[in-house]
């Protein structure tokens, strides 16, 4: 069953990845190079009804944030690759939802490699300098795309004011020294602290969990809650 505590946006959004088969069960490895049982693969949100499911989701989950929080921005900026169409599909949702607040925004990202013709470098969209700066994005595991993303908005100029991603994987930070077996603190609270950040997720690991009980075979399922107990975060 799905958490009770789970918003009726936020339950209908893990409908659609589980309708879609963009959640995954296997043996995947990450960019952090850990070996997961489970993959939130948001590039298969690629037919137009999943793509409105994640642009609802994202959406109501930047207004939530600005009820909550007053969230203000200029620029949500999507990294490549995989934030890219949701970047662009939350700016557009965004402002069908409310013109008022959302009507002028605008969206940017990153080429993974500079351009050396034409207009040249790598950022594409709106420029970044002077502007406040939201980044949207898939999953966040050891924060590491986080961080790099980061980096990019601000050597351009511009200001991060948040982070939106669709799963926190709830995951500890990686030790300098590679030993996974290390307590550590969580990826996403160190984000946090380290750059003063609000960072909003949809969905964590727990809520996959607690809906998986329901459609994933038995041995997913404790495959996943081993994976979570070893890459839990000490804090
Ligand atoms: O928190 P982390 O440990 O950094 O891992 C999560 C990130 O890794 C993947 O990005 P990747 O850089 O592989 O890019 P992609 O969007 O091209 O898949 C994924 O899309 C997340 O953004
Ligand atoms: O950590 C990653 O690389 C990662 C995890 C996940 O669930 N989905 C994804 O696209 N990347």
């Amino acid at each position: 069953m799905f958490s009770p505590s789970l918003s009726p946006y936020k339950a209908d959004f893990l409908k659609a990845a589980i309708g879609g088969g963009v959640l995954k069960f296997g043996s995947f490895e990450l960019k952090s190079k850990r070996i997961s049982p489970y993959f939130f693969n948001a590039g298969d949100f690629y037919r137009a009804d999943l793509l409105q499911a994640i642009s609802v989701a994202y959406a109501k989950a930047v207004i939530e944030a600005r009820e909550q929080t007053g969230l203000e921005f200029d620029i949500v900026f999507g990294p490549a690759y995989k934030g890219i169409p949701l970047a662009t599909a939350t700016t557009d949702k965004l402002a069908q939802l409310d013109p008022k607040t959302y009507g002028q925004i605008c969206y940017s990202f990153d080429r993974k490699e500079a351009k050396d013709h034409g207009e040249g470098g790598n950022i594409v969209g709106a420029p970044l300098k002077g502007k406040k700066v939201l980044i949207v994005d898939d999953v966040i595991t050891a924060g590491t795309a986080k961080r790099e993303a980061i980096a990019k908005i601000r050597k351009e100029g511009g200001i991060v004011v948040g982070i939106v991603v669709a799963l926190d994987r709830m995951e500890k930070l990686p030790s300098s020294d590679g030993d996974d077996s290390k307590p550590m603190p969580s990826a996403i609270g160190e984000i946090r602290k380290e750059y003063n950040l609000p960072i909003f997720a949809i969905l964590t690991l727990d809520d996959i969990i607690d809906g998986m009980k329901d459609f994933a075979s038995p041995d997913d399922v404790r495959r996943t809650e081993e994976y979570r107990q070893k890459f839990k975060a000490m804090d």
